[in-house]
């Protein structure tokens, strides 16, 4: 067999494809960032074709820069940001419309409808997920109805629906010249469209958005022995190699962390953060504001399921910093910024740019920095973002505390902002727990090739990836019991002061 198995991450900002050897150490990896294109405020889209372009030319440099072939690769994963929904036509290959992106906020309508119509609580049931403009199914309503020609498309079998999982996928194996039409059951849980307990698309959710059924993929096992196609010789991998691993992104970081227990999570901090706990094959519906949604289904074993708590702003607050205010020329600087002053001085900052997702799901909220004086200075609203990472994180895992039952004795973390110091201490602070992170923090890649190395016999058991794992890093709790209530006692408080600020009806 060969030595090596390859994952693409098609993520909200880059995607990037990473080579693992047999221990999970990554021996090569490339990386692109690709447009985020914003044409009015609360949208946001990204161009199907730019990012298919974008991963053909990861995955041929990251081989050739390593000296490696398509004959190297047991096997290929693919990971991908989840609910950004692409419409393409089968037989051209081009899409109707830039893909709508999870972060997007133009459905917040039809969202607010199903709620008035009386369909959230099936959806809930159905679906494990509130209705929210997060979620698939209303974006690809918006393009049946917004762009022409698709619907009439759609009946006729020639627009067809994918998340960027089932764009590449169908990309990498034929597109126009017969590429699959395929997605897994982690992706399909989050397309609003799902039943979580027949792992099919349900008839009455399709109705709810009035999307015709034949436009929606095939839902496969996120570990699939039974290929779910293979590369094109002439295509970027330069050879044939079985794709046998699909998952969404934060799921995947959940198999690269190896939560395979139930009562095992992770949180992953990058444009938002996603911390996700195994509740094994039973599906717990949350009460507290969090979605019920697919761990993995790894081949003919049972489903496994997961509790998620989402947050749609945490790294993507520090670009803010950067980007639109200038406090900061580049990320890792605001850990500098923030350490020139001992506490937040007061301030709190909430960035719910896009509403507030878990566990609140409030569209009408909008961000606010509150508790200024005279006194503070931009180091103070660097310090007060930080905090707001963390917050955001502890909100969550009361939920998570109050649905499962489960206290949580350590965190595991990954992503991009876990290269911050001062937020890991914060975190483990903020929850009074131990934050933990590990020597291979591309988690979400790894767990892609997981899954795909799992299906071929790369990799025979879940155990042999357990032993992969091993801490880099570990934050303890410093604050006292009295620091932490009062720090989240300023919080809370915080968060009344967004809500219902816009009027989405
Ligand atoms: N040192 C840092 N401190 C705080 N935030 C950081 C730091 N480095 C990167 N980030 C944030 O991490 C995010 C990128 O993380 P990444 O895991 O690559 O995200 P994604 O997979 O969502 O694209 C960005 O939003 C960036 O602002
Ligand atoms: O691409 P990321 O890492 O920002 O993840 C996005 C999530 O999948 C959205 O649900």
């Amino acid at each position: 067999m060969a030595d090596f198995v390859g994952a693409v991450d098609q993520g909200t900002t880059s995607t990037r494809f990473m080579i693992f050897d047999h221990s999970g150490n990554a021996v090569g990896i490339h990386q692109l960032e690709h447009e985020q294109i914003l044409p009015q405020a609360g949208w946001v889209e990204h161009n199907p074709l730019e990012i298919w372009e974008r991963t053909s030319s990861v995955i041929r440099t990251a081989l050739n820069a390593n000296n490696l072939h398509a004959s190297d690769l047991a096997a290929l994963g693919i990971t991908n940001q989840r609910e950004t929904a692409v419409v393409w036509n089968r037989k051209t290959g081009r899409p109707y419309y830039n893909a709508i992106v999870w972060q997007d906020t133009r459905t917040d309508r039809i969202a607010s409808a199903l709620e008035r119509e009386g369909k959230g609580d099936v959806i809930r049931q159905k679906a494990g997920l509130p209705p929210a403009t997060y979620f698939s199914a209303g974006k690809v309503q918006w393009i049946l109805e917004n762009v022409d020609g698709v619907r009439a498309a759609a009946e006729a079998g020639d627009a067809v629906f994918g998340n960027t999982d089932t764009w590449l996928l169908w990309n990498l194996t034929g597109g126009t010249e017969g590429g699959v039409h395929i997605t897994d059951v982690t992706n399909a849980s989050r397309t609003m469209l799902m039943n979580l307990e027949t792992l099919d698309w349900d008839d009455e959710l399709i109705s709810f958005f009035n999307i015709p059924r034949q436009m929606l993929p095939e839902i496969r096992p996120s570990s699939d022995p039974n290929k779910y196609g293979e590369t094109l010789a002439n295509g970027p991998v330069g050879g044939v190699v079985a794709l046998t691993g699909d998952l969404g992104d934060q799921q995947a970081a959940t198999v690269g962390q190896v939560c395979f227990n139930p009562g095992e999570a992770k949180n992953t901090y990058g444009t938002g953060n996603f911390m996700l706990l195994n509740t094994g094959t039973e599906l717990v519906r949350s009460k507290a504001g969090l979605l019920s949604t697919m761990c993995y289904k790894f081949g003919d074993e049972a489903p496994v399921y997961a509790l998620e708590g989402s947050i749609a702003v945490t790294g993507s607050a520090v670009q803010w910093l950067r980007d639109q205010l200038g406090i900061i020329s580049g990320a890792a600087e605001i850990e500098t910024l923030a350490k020139q002053v001992e506490d937040n001085g007061g301030v709190y900052f909430v960035p719910a740019f896009s509403g507030l997702f878990a566990p609140y799901w409030r569209s009408d909220a909008r961000g606010a920095i509150v508790g200024l004086s005279r006194f503070n200075t931009n180091a103070h609203l660097a310090r007060a973002t930080l905090e707001a990472i963390c917050y955001q994180s502890k909100d969550v895992t009361d939920a998570m505390e109050k649905d499962s039952g489960v206290t949580l004795d350590v965190l595991k973390v990954d992503g991009g902002v876990t290269a911050n110091e001062l937020a890991m201490q914060m975190q483990a602070d903020i929850l009074g727990v131990p934050v933990s992170k590990p020597v291979v923090a591309e988690t979400t890649a790894l767990g892609a090739a997981y899954a795909a190395g799992l299906a071929v016999g790369f990799w025979k058991t879940k155990e042999e990836l357990v032993q992969n794992w091993n801490e880099d890093k570990r934050w303890e709790p410093q604050w006292s019991d009295e620091q932490r209530a009062e720090g989240y006692a300023g919080w809370q408080k915080a968060v009344q002061r967004t809500l219902d600020w816009v009027d989405v009806d």
